[in-house]
């Protein structure tokens, strides 16, 4: 299924299995630019999965993915993915965002550690930056995610369920900030079980047993924006 604005990512006829065992099947559907995407579905269907084909980590066993982004996909992970004995502090976590661009041997410049700064204050982490990741709660562990994602300065932010134990305050506070961050040019595509949040988003797309099941577009889709050229903001 299509939507009606320019896509960012177009997914054709998609399959994407575990070994055996087939997850994905003949997915197709657009994920409309600088706009936030809410992938929906129940669990199992196939969300985290098809984010890590978007994202380029899981490879398609047929079909397409045709990305127009110039930069790699940032794709902020479930904090239940993240071992709990990880030797990093919490500003070390959303540094390591930077490292795609610094490359292999490049030092970190005063730019990046700005970044990382403005990442750490944006998701209201500043103070435990210096804090072990590993002796977080969850919800201050999946900021400290976020922020690595934002980090990234990508102009394609994956998140799966970003908002995931997170209370009333946080979760405002991101659903501000993606729709911040696509105002700015980025596109966002979140993977969420929260129905107003889903609501919230541009644009939703369903997944039921690995199938596309609905792909709509809400009325804000209509809403004119003009993304600011390098001007991504955290
Ligand atoms: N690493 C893996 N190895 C084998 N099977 C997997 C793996 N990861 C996921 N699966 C299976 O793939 C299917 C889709 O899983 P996926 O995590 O993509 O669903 P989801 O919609 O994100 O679920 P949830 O809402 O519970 O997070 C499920 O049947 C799941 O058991």
């Amino acid at each position: 299924m299509t939507c009606p604005t320019p896509a960012a990512v177009r997914l054709r006829g998609l399959r994407a299995a575990y070994g055996g065992t087939t997850v994905l099947t003949e997915v197709t559907a657009d994920v409309p630019a600088h706009r936030v995407t809410a992938l929906v579905g129940p669990n199992g269907s196939g969300k985290s999965t098809l984010l890590g084909v978007i994202a380029g980590i899981h490879t398609p066993m047929a079909g397409t993915v045709q990305r127009t982004h110039a930069e790699r996909p940032a794709l902020v992970v479930q904090r239940s993915a993240v071992p709990d004995t990880l030797p990093v502090t919490v500003r070390d976590t959303v540094a390591m965002g930077r490292w795609a661009r610094l490359g292999t041997w490049r030092r970190p410049t005063a730019a990046d550690r700005a970044v990382t700064d403005e990442c750490l204050e944006r998701l209201g982490i500043t103070d435990l930056a210096p804090r072990p990741l590993g002796s977080l709660s969850g919800g201050q562990r999946q900021r400290a995610l976020i922020a690595q994602g934002l980090a990234q300065r990508s102009d394609l932010l994956l998140l799966d369920e970003p908002a995931a134990g997170l209370d009333a305050d946080a979760d405002a506070m991101i659903t501000a900030l993606l729709d911040e961050v696509s105002a700015n040019g980025t596109t966002v595509v979140h993977a969420t079980h929260d129905a107003q949040a889903a609501l919230r988003a541009d644009h939703r797309i369903r997944i039921e047993h690995g199938r596309i099941a609905a792909a709509e577009p809400s009325r804000h889709l209509s809403r004119p924006r003009v993304p600011v050229p390098g001007s991504r903001t955290p």
